[in-house]
Parts: C-alpha cells; sequence; structure tokens
C-alpha cells in the first residue's frame, strides 16, 4: 500500500462486477482501494491496475478500512443475501460514524430497508444501488441506481457521475429516493430485463419456425432494426449471438444451448411485488414462468411428441418481418408500461417519491435494458410526471395503435400454428383488457356473490349488493 488512509472510494468483492467497477472509479481520476477475502484476486486487481496510487487492493479488512479516506466510501459487489450481513458485520467495528456503505448488488428490497435502519442506529449510512450493464457496463460505464441518503448522497456523487455511462453527455445515475428505492428500482428494471428477453426470444422462434429463416438471416434482421426505433442492448446482442460459429463442434453456437433459463430471483420478486401491490405486469409474469416452464424439459419433451405435429406453414419473409418488428416494438412498450406502472405504485406505498423521468433517462444508457424507446419514455413523463401508466401517454398513441394489427397477425399466427409466443401474447391482451371500456368481471362478481356472499356494486345505482341466487 504506498499511501495511508487516503484512497477516496472502497469496493469490496473483486469478482465479476467489482473488479471491473473499482478500476472504472480509478480511471476516472479517483483513487481506490479494493478488499476480497482471496489473496490472488487482490494481487490479480493491483497487476492489472498497475499504479497503486491510482488503485491497489488487499486481502486484509484493517488494512482495507485503515486506507480509506473519511468519511469512508465503501461500496459492497458481493453476491446478494447472507454475505451482505456478513460483510456488514465484519466492517461495522473498523467505521467511524458518518461513513457510507453502498451495496451495489442485486439485494432484496427489504432487506435492504433493514440494513438500512440498522445501520442509521450505528451513524452509518446505508446505501443500496442496483448497478446495471454486466461486466463491460461495470468497466465502461453502467446505469448507477441509487437510494438512501439524500444529504450523504453528496458524497457519492462525483464518483458515481464520473463512473456512470453517458447518454448524450447525461450521466446515467441519479439520486432516486430514500430507503431502499435503489435495489427496488434495479430489481423492476430485471424484471423488464426478464421480459424484453423472452420477447426477443419468441419473435426469434417465430422467425425461424414461420419464417424459415436461418440464423444469420435472423442475425442481419435484428441488427437492422437495431439501426431503428427498436435500438437497444438487447436487440443488439442478440444479433451478435446469431452469428457466433460454435468453436467445439459445427453449426451456430445458439442451436447447441440447451434451452432451460436460469435466474436469480430478481424477477420473480419483481412478480411476487407486483402481486402484493396489485399492478398488473402479465408479460413480467409470463417471462419468469417461462424460465421455470423451461425448466421441465422432459416434460416438454414428452408432451412434444403426443400434440407436437402441427405443421407451421411458411410467412414470407418479406410480410413476416415488418410485422414482427412491429410487434416485438409494442410488446417492448407494454413492458416497459408494466414495469413504471409498478414503481409508480410503489414510490407511493413504499414513499420512495420516484421520479419516472429520472428513471427513464439513467436506463437510457449502460443498462441491460437500454434502448432507444427510453428516451420517448422520458419525454412523455417529462410531459406529464404524474402519468399513471405509459399506455396513456399521447406520446405514445401513434406508435401503439400503429403496431396494433402486426401483433394481432403475428400472435393470432402463433396461436393457430402452436408455436410458443406467451410474452408477445400476453402484452397484446394486456393492452386489450386495457382499453377495454368493459370487461367480463361483472360475471366473476356474480359468482363470487352465488358462492360466497361476497357481494357486488352495480352499474345504475350506488351502494353494495347482495342476491339470494337460485341455488343447483
Ligand atoms: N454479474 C453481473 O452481470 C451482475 C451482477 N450484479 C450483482 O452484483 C453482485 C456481485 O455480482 P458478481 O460480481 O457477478 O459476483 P461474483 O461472484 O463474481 O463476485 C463476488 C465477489 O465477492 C467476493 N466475496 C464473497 N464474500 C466476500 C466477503 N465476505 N468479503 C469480501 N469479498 C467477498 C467473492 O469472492 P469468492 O469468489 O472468493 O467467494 C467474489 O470475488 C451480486 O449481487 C450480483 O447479483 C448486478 C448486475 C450485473
Ligand atoms: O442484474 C443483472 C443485469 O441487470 C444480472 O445480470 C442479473 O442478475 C441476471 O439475472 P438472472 O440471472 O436472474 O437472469
Amino acid at each position: 500500500m504506498s499511501k495511508s488512509a487516503s484512497y477516496t472510494f472502497g469496493l469490496v468483492g473483486l469478482g465479476v462486477m467489482g473488479r471491473n467497477f473499482i478500476l472504472n472509479v480509478a480511471d476516472n481520476g479517483f483513487s481506490a482501494l479494493g478488499y476480497d477475502l482471496d489473496e490472488e484476486k487482490a494481487r490479480s486487481l493491483r497487476e492489472e491496475g498497475g499504479n497503486p496510487d491510482k488503485v491497489d487492493a488487499t486481502s486484509d479488512l484493517g488494512t482495507f478500512v485503515a486506507g480509506l479516506s473519511l468519511p469512508r466510501k465503501i461500496m459492497l459487489l458481493v453476491p446478494a443475501g447472507n454475505i451482505v450481513d456478513r460483510v456488514i458485520e465484519d466492517l461495522l467495528p473498523l467505521l467511524d460514524e458518518g461513513d457510507i456503505i453502498v451495496d451495489g448488488g442485486n439485494s432484496f428490497f427489504r432487506d435492504t430497508d433493514r440494513r438500512e435502519t440498522y445501520l442509521k442506529e450505528k451513524g452509518i449510512n446505508f446505501f443500496g444501488a442496483g448497478v446495471s450493464g454486466g461486466a463491460e457496463g461495470a468497466r465502461r460505464g453502467p446505469s448507477i441506481m441509487p437510494g438512501g441518503n439524500r444529504e450523504a448522497y453528496a458524497h457519492l456523487k462525483p464518483i458515481f457521475e464520473a463512473a456512470s455511462a453517458k447518454y448524450k453527455g447525461e450521466p446515467c445515475v441519479a439520486y432516486l429516493g430514500p430507503k431502499s428505492s435503489g435495489n427496488y428500482v434495479k430489481m423492476v428494471h430485471n424484471g423488464i430485463e426478464y421480459g424484453l428477453m423472452q420477447l426477443t426470444a419468441e419473435i426469434y422462434e417465430l422467425l425461424k419456425t414461420a419464417g424459415r429463416l436461418d440464423n444469420p438471416a435472423i442475425s442481419d434482421a435484428f441488427h437492422r432494426w437495431d439501426q431503428d426505433r427498436l435500438e437497444s442492448f438487447l436487440v443488439s446482442i442478440s444479433a451478435t449471438i446469431l452469428k457466433q460459429k460454435d468453436d467445439l463442434g459445427s453449426g451456430y453456437l445458439v442451436d447447441k444451448i440447451l434451452d432451460k433459463a436460469k435466474q436469480k430471483g430478481t424477477g420473480k420478486w419483481t412478480s411476487q411485488n407486483s402481486m402484493d401491490l396489485g399492478i398488473p405486469m402479465p408479460t413480467i409474469d409470463m417471462a419468469v414462468s417461462m424460465r421455470q416452464l423451461s425448466a421441465l424439459k422432459d416434460h416438454r419433451e414428452t408432451l412434444d411428441e403426443r400434440f407436437g405435429d402441427l405443421e407451421v406453414p411458411e410467412w414470407t419473409p418479406e410480410d413476416l418481418l415488418p410485422k414482427a418488428e412491429a410487434a416485438l416494438y409494442f410488446a417492448f412498450i407494454m413492458t416497459y408500461a408494466q414495469g413504471l406502472h409498478l414503481l409508480t405504485e410503489a414510490s407511493e406505498d413504499y414513499e420512495y417519491n420516484l421520479n419516472m423521468e429520472t428513471i427513464a433517462k439513467i436506463w437510457r444508457a449502460g443498462c441491460i435494458i437500454r434502448a432507444e424507446l427510453l428516451a420517448d419514455i422520458a419525454q412523455a413523463y417529462g410531459a406529464n410526471p404524474e402519468l399513471p401508466n405509459l399506455v396513456l401517454a399521447p406520446e405514445l398513441t401513434d406508435a401503439i395503435g400503429s403496431c396494433l394489427p402486426a401483433i394481432r397477425e403475428v400472435v393470432a399466427y402463433g396461436a393457430k400454428y402452436g408455436i410458443s409466443i406467451p410474452c408477445l401474447s400476453s402484452a397484446l391482451s394486456y393492452f386489450d383488457a386495457f382499453s377495454s371500456g368493459r370487461l367480463p368481471l361483472n360475471l366473476v362478481q356474480a359468482q363470487r356473490d352465488y358462492f360466497g356472499s361476497h357481494t357486488y356494486e352495480r352499474t345504475d345505482q350506488e351502494g353494495i349488493f347482495h342476491t339470494e341466487w337460485p341455488k343447483g
């Protein structure tokens, strides 16, 4: 260690995210000190950093804490769960009042609230700050979603703004709100991520089975779409993925990857919490369900043998491609709408005081769900900060309306010929239900009253009613 108590920024956990983020911070002119239990990871960072005045690392916690200037700004990028509590307990006896701990991992927001309350009693400021962008984002500029004490954020602001991604010069980080708001926003970001990923996969399936397009042709289509209104990280990487040859065999790698998708929990938490808050988000729910369904491969194969004999007629690529593009664009809008609706409700329920325009803005670059569409979304919330749901935004009416015929055709084709496109279908169903002034839930209410005397309201009179329905 070349200096004592002089590093501006501390980072615990020199894995995929931590190692890259600390190098990014150091590149941006803030001296940074890393800590990992594993001396090998500390040594390797020291080597890569090259200049210990700029960035250094240790596997000794005492040396780490003593090396940081006051108030200490210590970011954790360790696996979410008990490890975060363990690191906090290890750090606590070594810290001073006013020090700041930032959890940059995908921690469950209720854990963040618990930790914030616990640490506040000890005079330590605790932030939950979701980071998105994967390894490359962490190294070159991620989107950062910090929540915690507003005054203490002043110490983090210059570092985060320098290290974050930039959209047309604007940093993709902003103070979001108190308590667990940062982790909550990151959780919903990941829920949206699940939806966009599944939707892109469904379009790939449609182009393959109905359009008879091979991987390079689908890649080319994704690449073209990525130059236009569908410009987004996930469409862009899908174009690249589909061109990747298999270096362990012949053909394309994507065709050899087992179709069982894993998950770490953030998408599921988003769905679970949306149920608690009463916000419908069927496309995101379905994306979570599809990861679960994908795991049931043995059963899928059994049923495929029994029922999977439907012939899919060819849909000429000239006709299919523009419709698939419009269907995907429409479904992307619905997915952002669902996620942002949940954030709007959570902002009230949890007193986060979130600003949707700010959130859309800091998602425009650096993160996994970055997309050109977010610029329009930010504009819609800028024009109306009280917008209850994006689908209601006049700025998006034309785009939604013009894509409707295409998504209807795409979903109908999938349904008719047994192509599994449940997220595309749920995006359309969500819109159809949301834009129906009358739904058949009057019958649901009548059924509830029939079997459970649950009562109902009427369309023509005020009050609560119950009917003694004829039995049998
Ligand atoms: N990978 C990604 O793309 C993204 C990850 N995240 C989130 O960021 C967090 C970190 O993820 P990621 O970097 O991928 O995880 P990794 O497992 O790659 O890195 C975690 C690091 O923390 C170290 N560690 C574990 N326990 C301790 C401890 N008690 N003290 C010090 N260091 C410790 C680990 O060491 P060891 O391996 O020796 O146990 C490891 O080096 C997670 O919450 C993740 O969900 C967020 C966005 C993207
Ligand atoms: O936070 C992320 C990106 O924003 C991570 O990559 C995320 O953990 C991936 O989630 P899952 O493993 O559940 O697909």
